[in-house]
């Protein structure tokens, strides 16, 4: 049954509780934003305030040559000051990353039915869900975006459960990436002249998971979010993005330390990832670097699709500021937590910026 868009509660049961989506709404026609995602006006993106700033790729390959040391560097400088970057060469085929792309678009393409069989609840396996926004209880305003998510435990597992239309390539982009997770961490874990023994640093990422995002056309843009403003937990996040654009990075603070708050875009780079650092590497590291505030604006021409993979710790890891980095900063800013701990206050609120770094500050 089609709700009718003028009552909210209609309109909540079907886009949320049936598994209907966003997609499944906009899908129904519709020629104006209906209200319960009219953001306020605070969090809405207006497109022409944003500075274009031209952040070059790095060229990963480079950290196994000659010029290891200097791109070491330039990983930890954008560490540092955005908390973003993109790579290329990076080691993922880049016909993969088409596949992923289009396996997103063919998982979203499905009846609402067939994605409604992998919601909370009714999902074959705890370790897959389908949904839309980010908590739809507890915002007040809905995200225009649908997702899928998906755990990795093992082979096996992801083979019988994870969707058929995504699950090899999804796989093989984990399989594919770990190598370049592992290489991007090690060197920011050295930067901060810290010696890990090898099972602490398996574990902190020792768990990882597979969104595909879906953000439908939107009739008027400028009155919502894909995403609203949030860091991620984990400790790097990998981001394959479409060629649309529109997603947003903060700038805290200038190269000379001055207070900024504007807003850059991360634009498309064909056959590049976008990498950032989550809150877990921020406490790590003691506040050096940055997980940067994010947010993902919609458009009205044609619908987006993101694939990241989340690297996070596992759950029983504890996470604190690492104790040579607490030595030579001479202050601890934040307390130890168990992660499993930090990743249900981090699931149980609505995005609200840099918000969820709360729960272990001291
Ligand atoms: O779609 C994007 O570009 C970013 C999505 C995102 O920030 C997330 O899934 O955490
Ligand atoms: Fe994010």
């Amino acid at each position: 049954m089609a709700p009718s868009f003028e009552d909210g509660k209609s309109l909540f049961n079907f886009v949320v509780r049936d598994g209907n989506g966003v997609k499944g709404m906009v899908d129904l026609g519709l020629s104006k934003v209906p209200e319960q995602y009219i953001q306020p006006p605070h969090e809405r993106i207006v497109k022409l305030n944003a500075s274009v700033h031209e952040l070059p790729p790095i060229d990963l390959s480079k950290l196994d040559g000659p010029d290891h040391d200097q791109v070491a560097n330039d990983i930890a400088n954008a560490a540092e000051v955005l908390g973003f970057f993109q790579v290329l060469n990076h080691g993922i085929p880049l016909e993969l990353l088409e596949s992923l792309k289009s396996s997103a678009n063919d998982f979203f393409g499905q009846a609402p039915e067939k994605k409604a069989a992998f919601q909370k609840g009714l999902s074959p396996s705890p370790h897959v869900k389908y949904g839309t926004s980010f908590v739809p209880e507890k915002e007040k305003a809905l995200e225009w975006k649908d997702y899928v998510s998906m755990v990795y435990t093992s082979d096996a597992d992801a083979l019988s459960y994870w969707p058929n239309e995504c699950k090899n390539v999804a796989l093989e982009y984990l399989k594919t990436s770990t190598d370049m997770v592992k290489k991007i961490v090690k060197v920011l874990i050295a930067k901060l002249g810290v010696t890990l023994e090898d099972s602490k640093f398996e574990a902190l990422i020792g768990l990882r998971m597979v969104n595909m995002n879906y953000y439908p056309t939107c009739p008027d843009p400028e009155l919502t979010v894909g995403v609203g403003r949030h860091s991620d937990m984990g400790t790097l996040t990998v981001l394959l993005q479409d060629g649309i654009g529109g997603l947003y990075v903060k700038l805290e603070e200038d190269m000379d330390g001055e207070k900024k708050g504007e807003w850059i875009e991360i634009t498309p780079v064909p056959g590049a990832l976008v990498i950032n650092i989550g809150d877990t590497l921020q406490i790590l590291s003691n506040g050096r670097y940055k997980s940067a505030e994010h947010r993902v604006r919609t458009t009205s021409s044609q619908s987006r699709v993101s694939v990241p993979i989340f690297s996070i710790p596992k759950p029983t890891e504890r996470i604190g500021p690492l104790p040579e980095v607490v030595e030579s900063d001479g202050v601890a800013r934040y307390r130890e937590v168990v992660f499993e701990d930090y990743m249900n206050n981090f699931f149980s609120n609505a995005h609200d910026g840099k918000k969820s770094l709360d729960y272990a500050t001291t």
